[in-house]
């Protein structure tokens, strides 16, 4: 707790080397342990000392085989037994099975599982998490009436037992029920502090915001090692050349480098993010621990579960894309196993997936926006979220009269222009929304046919560029702040404007579409000064990779050694596979046993 950065430090160095190492370990010691802390009190002690101690192995247990991102209309039920203080677990049936839950394949002796809870009058009170032994952790057998077993090879993170569990009359003491959102009285009624249903889901379901933050780390993890992969290859593999004799590295391209440094660039702005962010989640869980009820902790629960809903998204297909990009700028040698670019690419993949789907998570974060918009505009109440993310928009009228003013590429090197021209995209995403909104609420029956028909082109935008946004903004006040060395300020600043103006011209016909762009320039300079700032960083990007990559061991790709030596490594590399030189086995029905023609 005195120093919290130490565990994204840990999780991040697990990951660097494999990813399901660091996931047996963050889902047993964070995920699991999160869960009961921040879910649970002085009563649940005992789990977390003997998670700590390595004791017992543990997981999170939300999704079922029918449902994952509907967690309301998860089926596992819950019947408290007043006679004996028990809860009872089932699942209705097999659909109703937990599914991909990590670790309970083979190893989780406890879980987290997430349930409907009744009462023994017969009322369901809705989502509740209950701790459940699943096996015996001498023997790791189940317990009686649990049936337990691993779903089967998945695309990646393979060294994760990935799992199924189901419920027959599964009996566990009442004081197993993570109580911070509602408990049963002595007398055997249920009690909430909460009185709203739908709040109570929200805050039951806030101890998903931890994970989905660390996920942007894990995410960022993956994002520089794609990039230091390619960046030094790039600089050390030679292809054509302006002459015969002399081949260029293919880092001079140009159409190398527009492919390869906005990368760079995205890894050093959303790492910063993620640290930042990371230090927010650390504030919001010392107010859970300290039981701060102030409206400031509310608002703040809110804003980090807005943030993280987009960011993760963000964050998540950044590196899917990066490690796309960087497999194909390495050509073929991208695509030989050893050089690593496979298993970080499908590593990465269910992180766009896992602690809520990317596009269904967007909506959460629209749906604040709208809610804040709603405020700002009818009931003129100005919007002052705790991390202030949200408080440009109280100029909303203002910034959306705004027109872009830059006329030549040298003015976009700086990044205030793609931040201004942020502000105004995000103002105009969100008046539109709303208007979208608004005008599918009068076409639909209901509610929840406006609202999905809105988030198209609408309100799934308005998530990624407000968070773009929140994210640039954060990294710009950073490389301008005095504390940060002045010598390397003005690299970073690159880095900064480059990312800003990368990711801005993915918005290009809606700056276009709201009249913020109008003729051709501005789309051309925007152009300009991408290539521009991609020249310019060109020959700081292998001192800039050098700065994030982890050590030749961690990084493990024989085509990315610190050293520059591409060939002599890789050649290396190859000759020490396994058998590479020895004749096979099956030689002979190769050569002289062979099978006749058509007699097989
Ligand atoms: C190395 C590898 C490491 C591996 C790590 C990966 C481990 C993977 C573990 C898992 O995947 S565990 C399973 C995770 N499952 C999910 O994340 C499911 C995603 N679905 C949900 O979180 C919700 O069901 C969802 C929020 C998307 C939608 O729910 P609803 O449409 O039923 O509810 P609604 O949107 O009406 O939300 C109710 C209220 O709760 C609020 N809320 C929901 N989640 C919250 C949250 N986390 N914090 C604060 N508030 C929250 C929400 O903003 C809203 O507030 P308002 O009433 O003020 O509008
Ligand atoms: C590797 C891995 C590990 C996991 N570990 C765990 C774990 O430890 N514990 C656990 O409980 N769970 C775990 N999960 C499950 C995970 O949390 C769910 O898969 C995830 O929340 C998505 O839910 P789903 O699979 O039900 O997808 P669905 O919700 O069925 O989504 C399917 C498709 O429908 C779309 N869709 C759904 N709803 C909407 C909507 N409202 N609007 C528009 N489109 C929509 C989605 O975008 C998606 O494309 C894991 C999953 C993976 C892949």
């Amino acid at each position: 707790m005195e120093k919290p950065q130490k565990l994204l430090v840990l999780i991040n160095s697990l990951g660097m080397y494999d990813w399901s190492l660091a996931a047996k370990f963050f889902l047993n010691t964070q995920v699991f342990a999160g869960a009961v802390g921040n879910g649970g009190s002085e009563r649940h002690q005992n789990f977390l000392n003997q998670t700590r101690n390595m004791e017992v192995g543990s997981n999170i247990c939300n999704n079922q085989m029918s449902h994952g991102s509907n967690t309301k209309a998860i089926r596992t039920v819950a019947h408290f037994d007043a006679s004996t203080k028990e809860f009872i677990l089932n699942s209705p049936d097999f659909e109703a099975a937990k599914f991909w839950v990590g670790n309970m394949g083979k190893t989780a002796t406890h879980a987290v599982v997430y349930a409907q809870l009744y009462t023994s009058d017969g009322q369901c009170h809705g989502l509740h998490s209950f701790v459940v032994q699943i096996r015996d952790p001498k023997t790791l057998l189940p317990m009686p009436g649990v049936m337990v077993g691993d779903i089967g090879k998945k695309l990646g993170q393979n060294g994760i037992d990935n799992g199924f569990a189901m419920f027959y009359n599964v009996r566990i003491p009442q004081e197993n029920l993570l109580n911070s959102t509602g408990d049963i009285s002595p007398s055997g009624k249920y009690t909430s502090r909460y009185k709203d249903p739908k709040q109570r889901l929200g805050a039951s379901l806030g101890t998903l915001s931890s994970g989905r933050v660390s996920i942007i780390g894990m995410t960022v993890v993956n994002l520089k090692l794609v990039v230091s992969i390619a960046i030094r290859f790039s600089a050390t593999r030679r292809q054509f050349g302006p002459t015969e004799k002399e081949e260029i590295p293919v880092l001079e391209y140009q159409l190398q480098q527009w492919r390869l440094i906005p990368y760079l660039a995205a890894a050093y702005a959303l790492d910063y993010f993620s640290k930042s962010f990371f230090m927010n989640l650390i504030e919001l869980q010392i107010g859970i621990l300290m039981k701060d009820r102030s409206p400031r902790q509310a608002e703040l629960g809110k804003e980090i579960h807005a943030l993280s809903c987009a960011g993760k998204p963000l964050a998540s297909w950044t590196a899917q894309h990066g490690a796309q990009e960087c497999r194909e700028a390495c050509g073929g040698h991208g695509f030989l196993a050893i050089n690593r670019l496979g298993d970080i690419r499908n590593d990465n993949d269910p992180n766009c997936t896992y602690e809520g789907d990317n596009n269904v998570l967007l909506q959460q974060t629209s749906n604040y926006l709208l809610g804040l918009f709603h405020s700002i505009r009818e009931d003129n109440i100005p919007c002052e979220s705790p991390l202030g993310s949200t408080h440009f928009l109280n100029d909303f009228k203002t910034i959306l009269s705004h027109k872009f003013t830059a006329r030549t590429a040298r003015e976009c090197l700086d990044c205030t222009v793609p931040l201004a021209a942020y502000k105004w995209l995000v103002c105009y995403l969100l008046r539109e929304s709303n208007q979208k909104l608004q005008q599918e609420r009068q076409k639909a029956t209901n509610d929840f046919d406006a609202r999905n028909n809105s988030q198209v082109y609408y309100c799934r935008s308005l998530a990624l560029a407000f968070i773009e946004h929140t994210i640039l903004q954060r990294y710009y006040d950073y490389t301008h702040d005095t504390s940060t060395p002045a010598s390397l300020q003005p690299v970073l600043r690159k880095l900064c404007t480059l990312y800003g103006l990368w990711s801005l011209s993915k918005h290009m016909a809606v700056l276009y579409q709201g009249g913020y762009f109008t003729g051709e320039l501005p789309g051309k300079i925007i152009q300009d000064a991408v290539l521009e700032l991609c020249a310019e960083l060109k020959d700081d990007a292998v001192s800039l990779v050098d700065a994030i990559a982890p050590p030749d061991f961690i990084l493990n790709s024989p085509i990315a050694k610190a050293d520059g030596e591409l060939y002599k490594n890789l050649w290396s590399a190859v000759l020490q596979g396994e058998k590479v030189l020895e004749r096979p086995s099956w030689w002979a029905e190769f050569c002289t046993k062979k099978p006749l023609i058509a007699k097989l």
